[in-house]
This record gives structure tokens, sequence and C-alpha cells, in this order.
């Protein structure tokens, strides 16, 4: 019992009923759940470990709240209440079982045996057991009552079945083995204080710093308690941030300098991935262009020494044909734009310059012509070569493939290039207040996550492969287990929130503590964006993984995420000059400044006019909130404002001032 007992569980307890939703004072058997929950013999379950909600009878809540608790959460067990009756309304079974993976009947069968003591209407509860993914999943009627029983049935077997679900079985074993050799060693301990006291060191252990020993115990326990960061402690945070506040010239500078592009891949210029790509060498013409002598006119190849006067047309090429005919003196070849010009020309004369002297009497031949100027020699004819010569380089190492260079490898016939890898980018959003933006309605203090959207779509319509890593609880466990996953596939991770002065906003706590990140700045003077955050994490032979934690308001977060990460996952992905362009405007209207430089976003007027010294005007999108995300709607660009100062509040109208724009680079 006692290894048993030493098991940490999460746990979603979940209300479903139209009723309880209402009101929620009308739910008896959740908070029963979580009582019983966390005065268990048979496990741990620390307080912060037990969520509960209430949702209605509404298939497709359930659903999104079951896969909440499971996927973001990461709970061990959820455990619902209700709906799992025969009115229509009831649809809790039918729900789970539309998210679960496997099927766990045995456990269900076990709370109906239970219930069918007590009274024969329990045959009437369909509730369904299951697993998803490591989250044990398990309906339980709705009644108080039944809900003690069903428990009662359960609470012997839930940590069993939480170590067996996360192939914890070998721990377990070794937490046998290593709790009897502790017993053992503790006769002995106060033989051993001159010696280093190693069992004090495992608070430095940093994930990815391998070497260290642990014992089995204290992997277990690593295992389930995740993170270094004590959390609880609120009291003892620092009450100002450790962190020195630079300015953003210094943050980019920072970034850009901690990162190198990524080594080269060979992609085929017949796929899409292509596009957007940066050469990672010179690209040298394997084929000349034209490849023969092309014309550049519709009209007749002669040669030019025979001056002007009449030819017989010998022959006819037209684009894609060849003539076998050696061009004779005073004879002429009818040609088309792009046909090749036959031996023996060295000039070609358009149609226009010519007069048709004799046909054949069908019309179908054009026997004389009278070429009306005389020729110079080479006369609208493309020598080989002359577009793109054979062994010339046509692109250069760093050059970005558009569609023009795409182009152009398309008529040399150059089907692989050499390309900067392109680095894959995970975004997650951190927040206990974060619900899926596109479910169920919101209760309670929730809010619907929009910087995860935000973020994905556009780094994605940067050409960069995304990785959509979802909702991370405000939990420092949580970040351990997300970040752990993510560092495996992301060589950039962006999470917005969790970075500021708040008991919650653990990101680089865990960071530091538990990955050994290199916190490079975590206070940028600007407005929005001031926690904006930035780690490198080295990871055994990879290129280290940028990590930026932006700040949760999902301007910031947008404003950011054009200054800093767009930059660095353009760097990575081999570009010289990653930054966005910055160009002068004149301001429309009056500005008011900010305490801090700002990035105000704003609209811009093109001058129409062709007079040289006019630049673009530009507009405030009004408020500039941090959490106002339509006043980045339609923003073509950033102000870059200066910070307001006792002799300047505000910028008038028709001031110059620098705009950094948004819609291109
Ligand atoms: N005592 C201080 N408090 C705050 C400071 C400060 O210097 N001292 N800085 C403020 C500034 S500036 C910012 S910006 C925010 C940044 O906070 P966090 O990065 O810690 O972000 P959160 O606290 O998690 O959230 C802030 C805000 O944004 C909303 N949010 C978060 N994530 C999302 C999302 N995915 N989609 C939509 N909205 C989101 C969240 O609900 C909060 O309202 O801190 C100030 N506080
Ligand atoms: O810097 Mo915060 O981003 O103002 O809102
Ligand atoms: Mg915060």
């Amino acid at each position: 019992m006692a290894s048993i007992s030493s098991i940490q569980i999460k746990i979603g307890v979940i209300t479903i009923s139209d009723t309880a939703y209402k009101s929620p004072h009308a739910d008896k058997s959740g908070p029963q759940l979580v009582h019983l929950v966390s005065k268990s013999q048979y496990f741990h379950t620390n307080p912060d470990n037990i969520f509960q909600v209430i949702v209605p009878d509404e298939t497709q809540m359930i659903e999104e709240q079951l896969k909440t608790f499971s996927d973001a959460f990461h709970c061990d067990v959820i455990l619902t209440t209700g709906g799992t009756g025969f009115t229509p309304r009831d649809v809790t079974p039918e729900a789970t079982s539309r998210v679960l993976d496997r099927r766990a009947d045995g456990l269900s069968t076990a709370l109906l045996l239970k219930s069918l003591e007590s009274t024969p209407y329990a045959v009437l509860s369909r509730g369904v057991s299951g697993m998803r993914g490591q989250t044990l999943i398990v309906n339980l009627p709705g009644s108080q009552k039944a809900v003690d029983e069903c428990f009662a049935v359960l609470e012997p077997v839930l940590a069993h079945a939480v170590k067996q679900l996360q192939g914890r079985i070998v721990e377990v074993k070794a937490e046998h083995v290593e709790m009897q050799q502790s017993a053992h060693s503790r006769h002995h301990l106060h033989h051993h204080q001159s010696e280093p006291q190693q069992q004090h060191h495992h608070s430095h252990h940093h994930r990815h710093h391998h070497g260290h020993s642990t014992s089995p115990s204290q992997q277990l326990q690593q295992a389930l308690t995740k993170s270094l960061v004590n959390e609880a402690q609120i009291a003892n945070r620092p009450r100002q941030s450790p962190y020195p506040l630079i300015s953003v010239d210094e943050a980019v500078s920072t970034v850009l300098d901690s990162v190198t592009s990524l080594p080269a891949e060979t992609v085929n210029c017949a796929t899409a991935s292509v596009l957007g790509r940066i050469l990672a060498s010179d690209v040298i013409a394997k084929e000349p262009l034209p490849p023969f002598r092309a014309s550049v006119k519709d009209g007749y190849a002669v040669r030019a020494r025979d001056g002007a006067g009449r030819r017989r047309v010998v022959d006819v090429v037209t684009a894609g044909d060849e003539s076998s005919v050696v061009l004779q003196a005073h004879c002429a070849i009818r040609v088309s734009t792009g046909g090749p010009v036959p031996s023996g020309a060295d000039a070609v004369v358009q149609v226009e310059d010519t007069k048709l002297i004799e046909s054949s009497p069908d019309l179908t031949k054009e026997l004389v012509i009278e070429v009306l100027k005389p020729p110079a020699e080479g006369q609208d004819i493309r020598p080989v070569g002359s577009d793109i010569a054979l062994g010339a380089k046509v692109l250069d190492a760093g050059a970005k493939i558009g569609p023009c260079e795409l182009g152009i490898l398309a008529s040399i016939g150059c089907s692989l290039v050499p390309v900067h890898k392109l680095p894959t980018v995970g975004v997650a959003s951190t927040g206990n207040e974060l619900m899926e933006p596109f479910g169920a309605g919101l209760g309670g203090a929730k809010i619907r996550d929009s910087n995860r959207t935000t973020l994905l779509a556009m780094l994605s319509s940067h050409g960069f492969p995304v990785v959509d890593l979802g909702i991370i609880p405000d939990k420092a466990d949580c970040l351990v287990t997300a970040f752990e996953k993510a560092i495996k596939t992301c060589q950039v991770i962006v999470t917005t929130g969790g970075v500021s002065m708040g008991e919650r906003d653990l990101v680089k706590q865990v960071l530091t503590a538990d990955f050994n990140a290199t916190l490079h700045f975590a206070q940028v003077r600007m407005k929005p964006g001031k926690p904006t955050s930035f780690a490198t994490l080295s990871v055994a032979n990879r290129h280290p993984v940028l990590f930026f934690g932006l700040p949760g308001n999902p301007v910031s977060a947008f404003v950011t995420a054009n200054l800093y990460v767009i930059p660095a996952c353009r760097r990575l992905g081999g570009w010289s000059t990653p930054q966005r362009s910055v160009f002068n405007v004149k301001l429309g209207q009056e500005i008011r400044l900010d305490p801090r430089p700002e990035y105000h976003r704003c609209t811009l007027q093109w001058p129409s006019g062709i007079d040289a010294d006019v630049l673009p005007t530009a507009w405030s999108t009004g408020s500039q909130a941090s959490s106002r995300l339509l006043s980045c709607q339609s923003a073509s660009g950033l102000l870059i404002l200066p910070a307001r100062s006792d002799s300047l509040l505000s910028l008038p109208a028709g001031h110059v001032t620098q705009c950094m724009l948004l819609d291109c680079p």
C-alpha cells in the first residue's frame, strides 16, 4: 500500500447537468467527488491538481471539456457525474465515447454491480469508461449517493490504473527496491555526516544536464512532480522584476546575435515548398538561354549582306520547329518570334518591313517578298546564351526564391536547389483562463484563446512550418511537460502569457529552473510588450532551441512576434537582413506619446502623385490598449514613437516619424 499511496494524481471533475450549470449551488455531486478525491488514502491529490467545472448536457461542450482536461491540463483521471440516464438530454456516454481512444468497460461494469446493490434502477445508468491518451475517463451517475458508492469501487484501483496507463510499472518496481534500501541505509546515515550531502543536490538537477545520477525514487519523484519551481511560495516572489529593462534595439540585436542560419537541404523546385526559401549557395546555369539563335520578331531570316530587295521564300519555321535548309544568297526563310534562326541567316527582317511580291494561286505559299530596308547584321536575333550564358551565376547564395527566381530556375532546368532549412515553430498559449477559441460557449472567468490563432496564422503566412502546442495551464508541471514535448520537434517555441509579475506567471522560472535555459532578457522598454522574454536552450547535437515568452495581451503578442519572432525565424531560415523595413511617414493627426517608446498601430495612405518629396500619411488605429486586438486590424504599419517626456507630450500632425511596414517585408 505504501508505494501506491505515494502517487500524485491530477484529477478533473466534471458535473454534467443543465440544472447545475444554471445554478451551481444545486451541484452536490461535483463537490462531493472533489472531497472524496482529496481525502483519499490510496493516492495523493494536491488541491492545485484538482480541477472542477460544471457543463450543461450538451455533447459538444462535454467533449470540449474532456479534451481540455485531458490534452491541455494533462489530467490523469477525469470523473464525470451526471447525464448517464435515459432522458433525451442525457448525452454524457455519447460525448465521452467520442473522445476515448480505448474502452475500459470493466470499470463501468464494476460501478454498475455496486450500484445494483442499492437499487435496481442502476441498470438505467449508461456510463462508459476508457482512456484518452494518458487520461482515464470514467462516467459516474449524477446522484450524490451513487457517486459515493461508485467512488468506493474506483478508489482502490485508480492509482494502479494511472501508473499502468503512464507506463510507470518499472518505476513502481524501482521504488520498492529503493524503499527497502533506504530503510536499510537510514541506520548508517549519521556515520556519513562529513561527506557531501548528496541528497540535497537533486534540487539543482536540470533537464538536459545528463550525468548527475539520480536514484530511482528521485526519478519517480521527477516523473510525478516534474517542476523544480516552488510555485506555492508566492510570498517569496520578487516584488520588482529582477531583470534589466533593455531597449528594443538591444533586444533585437540580442535575438539576432544568438541565431545562426540552419543548415542547407535540397528541395525540388517543382514543389511549393521552395517558394520564399533562401538559397544556401550560388546557382550556376548549366544550360544557355536561349539554347539556339532565336528570332525576336515575326518576319524573315535573311543574309544582311544581300541588302534591301527581293528574296525568294524557300522555307518556313515557326516557334518549336527547325529548318533543315541552309539559307543561300537572296533567299529568305519565314520565321516567327521565338523560333530558331536557320543557319546561313544573320538577320531577321520584321514582316512590317517587307512587301509581298508573289504568292501561290491558292495563297497558301509566299513565293517572293521584297525587303524594304537594308538589314543590319545580327538584327532581331537573340544569340545563344544572350539572356543566360552557360556557366553564368544566375542567383546568389542568400537570394530569396520568389516567383521570378523560381522562373529563372525553371528556364535553365534547375530542378533541385540547396536552401536553408526552415525552423519548425511551436506556438502555445499559457493561462488557466483560456478556452479553445472556436468551441463551446464561455462560462465563469474564462476567455477565448486568440493569441495562438493569431501567431499560428502569422507564422504560416511567412512560410514557416508550425506546430500547435495548445493551451498550457499556469502550472509549473504542465509547462514542463509541454515544453519537454515541444523541444523534441521545434527549433523555436513561442508562448504567450505568464511572463509578467503575477503569481501564476511561471514561464521564465520553469525555463531557467527546469531546463537550465539561458534567459537573455525579460523586460524591454516598449509599449506594448514590456515583459517580452527570450531564452535559448542548448540541446545536444542540435541547433539551440529559441524560446520566446511573449506577453499574454493579444496586441503585445502580435507586436512582439513581428519585432522579434519573425526576424529570428527568418535568420534561422537564412535571411541576412531579416528585419522589417522601416521608412519615414508623415503623421496625419496629432498623437499623444506614451511613457514608454511605443509601437503604435497605424494605417497608411500612400501618395498618388509623382512628387518625390511627398511621404505616406499615417493615421492611428484608435485606442492602443494592449488588450484591444482591433487596434491591429487593417494596420499596415507600426509607428515607432519616442517615449513621452516633460518637453514632448505629443507629436503634431505633419510630424515626420519612422514606421515599420507590416504588410510586406
Ligand atoms: N505588477 C505588474 N503587472 C503587470 C505588469 C507589470 O510590469 N507589473 N506588466 C503588464 C504588462 S505590460 C503586460 S503586457 C501583461 C503581460 O502579462 P503576462 O505575459 O504575464 O500575461 P498574462 O498575465 O498571462 O495575461 C495578460 C492578459 O492577456 C490575456 N491573455 C493571455 N493569454 C491570452 C490568449 N491566448 N488569448 C487572449 N488573451 C490572452 C489575459 O487574460 C490577461 O488579460 O502584464 C501586465 N501586468
Ligand atoms: O507591455 Mo504590455 O504589453 O503594455 O501591455
Ligand atoms: Mg501575467
